[in-house]
């Protein structure tokens, strides 16, 4: 497994804006617009709760990745991509690693 899974999956979605709506479930969802989008991630998020509560580990996973990928068609049909969203993560887990650093100094 690599860790640019994200950004490679990125430009696939990039490249699903020309593709055939009858080939590609991706451009087939872009032509129904973001409401369609929205109501997967919709659907995909009340699902992976549903999974969590039943506690079925494997089935967490694909709902988990159903939502991921969801969220990434999403962030594809707003101009926008995972790079952004794991930097404000990264910018995050800089800020806490600096409150940790700063409790341990002044500890
Ligand atoms: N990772 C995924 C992926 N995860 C989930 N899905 C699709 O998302 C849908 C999940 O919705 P549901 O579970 O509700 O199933 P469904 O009832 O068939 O969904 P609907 O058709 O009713 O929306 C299914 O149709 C899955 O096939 C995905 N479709 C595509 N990808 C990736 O996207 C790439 C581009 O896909 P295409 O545009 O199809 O070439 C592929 O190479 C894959 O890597």
């Amino acid at each position: 497994m690599k860790n640019d899974t994200l950004e490679r999956l990125a430009e696939v979605l990039e490249e699903r804006k020309s593709a055939d709506p009858q080939s590609s479930y991706v451009a087939k969802l872009y032509g129904k617009g973001l409401d369609a989008i929205l109501k997967k991630i919709g659907e995909e998020a009340t699902e992976t709760v549903m999974a969590a509560k039943d506690g079925e580990g494997e089935r967490i996973v694909s709902e988990v990745a159903d939502l991921w990928f969801h969220c990434l068609v999403m962030l594809a049909h707003e101009g926008l991509g995972p790079t952004a969203v794991l930097a404000e993560l990264d910018r995050r887990f800089g800020l806490s690693g600096l409150e940790e650093k700063a409790r341990r100094t002044e500890g």
